[in-house]
C-alpha cells in the first residue's frame, strides 16, 4: 500500500487548518494511500516531518499550511535521495507556489485536487545553503517588505507590499550593488533586486509572466533607480505585467547568480527575512513533483 505523509500547520491562515484534516485523510484514503497525519508546534517542524517521510519511503507529503509551511517542507524534501510527491493544500494569505501551479486557493478545492493522476516536475532555487521555492529580493526595498504584517497582506494581498515599498521610497536609500551571472558583471546603485522561480510574487501574478515552473532559470529584475516620479512608471509597468521592458529596469535570465554589496544590504526569501548580502542563488531544475489539478 502507498503511504501518504499530512504535515499541517494549525496556526496558519485564519487558524482553522485543523477542520480540513479529515477530508484530506479521506481524499488519500480513497486514492489507496495509508495515511499519517502529523501537526506542526514550531518553527522547524514541517522540516524534520519531512526528512522523516523521506527516510522512511513515503510517497506522497501533503503540505496544509501557508507559505511559511510549505517552504520548511521544501527545505526537508531538497536533499533527500528518496523524494516523496508533494501535494500542496494552501491555508495562508499569499499562497504564491499554488497560484503558480494552478492549484485551487480554495482549502477545500486543493483537497480534492489530492487524488489527481497528474504531477508537475518544478525547479527549486538554492540560497547560500538553504533553499527557496519562488522569490528572493535584496535591496532596501526589499528589508521593508519582510515588515508586512500578516493583517495587512490579509487585508491588502499585492497592495500590502506596494504600500511598504512606498513607505521605504519616502526615505530613498539605493545601494551599490554588484550582480554577477553567467560571466556579466553589472555594477550600480539599486534600490532593488528580485529573482524569481514562479510567476507569482506576493500574490500577484505579473511580475514574470514569462517564468515557467520547470523552466530551470531565475528571471532577474534589477530596478536601477526608484526616485518618486519614475516609481509610478515601474508600478504601472509592474501591473501590466510589462516589468522588464521599463527603461529603469534590467531584466535577465540566469541559472545562477551572486549578489554582492561593500554595504551591509538586507534580504527577503519566500516573504521572511532573508541572510545578508553576499547571496549566491542557483537552480536545481525540475527538482520536486507536485501534485496538480488533472485540467
Ligand atoms: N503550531 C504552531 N503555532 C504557531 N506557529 C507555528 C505552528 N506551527 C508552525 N508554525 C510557524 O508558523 C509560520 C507561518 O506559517 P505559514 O506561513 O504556513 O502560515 P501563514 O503565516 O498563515 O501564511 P502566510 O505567510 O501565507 O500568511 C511557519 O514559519 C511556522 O514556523
Amino acid at each position: 500500500m502507498q503511504q501518504a505523509m499530512i504535515i499541517i500547520n494549525p496556526a496558519s491562515g485564519k487558524a482553522d487548518a485543523r477542520d480540513y484534516i479529515r477530508s484530506a485523510e479521506e481524499v488519500l484514503q480513497s486514492a489507496g494511500y495509508q495515511v499519517k497525519t502529523h501537526e506542526t508546534a514550531g518553527e522547524g517542524d514541517a522540516t524534520a516531518f519531512c526528512l522523516q517521510a523521506c527516510s522512511e519511503g513515503y510517497d506522497l507529503v501533503v503540505a496544509i499550511g501557508g507559505d511559511g509551511t510549505l517552504h520548511e517542507t521544501m527545505n526537508g524534501l531538497a536533499d533527500q535521495e528518496h523524494r516523496p510527491a508533494l501535494g500542496i493544500v494552501p491555508m495562508g494569505t499569499v499562497n504564491d507556489f499554488a497560484r503558480a501551479l494552478q492549484i485551487p486557493l480554495n482549502p477545500a478545492d486543493a483537497i480534492r485536487t489530492l487524488s489527481s493522476s497528474r504531477t508537475q516536475r518544478v525547479d527549486m532555487g538554492r540560497l547560500n545553503d538553504r533553499l527557496f521555492v519562488n522569490v528572493v529580493a535584496a535591496g532596501s526595498l526589499a528589508g521593508s517588505l519582510s515588515s508586512v504584517t500578516s493583517e495587512d497582506k490579509t487585508r491588502l494581498g499585492f497592495l500590502a507590499y506596494l504600500k511598504e515599498g512606498i513607505k521605504e521610497l519616502a526615505s530613498n536609500s539605493a545601494h551599490a550593488l554588484t550582480i554577477t551571472h553567467d560571466g556579466e558583471v553589472w555594477e550600480g546603485s539599486s534600490p532593488l533586486f528580485i529573482a524569481a522561480l514562479t510567476n507569482s510574487v506576493g500574490g500577484f501574478e505579473k511580475l514574470a509572466p514569462g517564468a515557467a515552473v520547470d523552466d530551470g532559470l531565475i528571471h532577474c529584475f534589477i530596478v536601477k533607480d526608484l526616485h518618486l516620479l519614475n516609481t509610478v512608471t515601474v508600478s504601472i509597468s509592474l501591473l501590466l505585467g510589462n516589468l522588464r521592458n521599463h527603461k529603469d529596469v534590467i531584466y535577465f535570465t540566469a541559472r545562477e547568480v551572486s549578489v554582492h554589496s561593500a554595504e551591509p544590504v538586507k534580504t527577503n526569501a519566500d516573504g521572511e527575512e532573508g541572510p545578508p548580502l553576499p547571496i549566491r542563488l542557483r537552480t536545481i531544475p525540475r527538482h520536486i513533483r507536485v501534485i496538480v489539478p488533472e485540467q
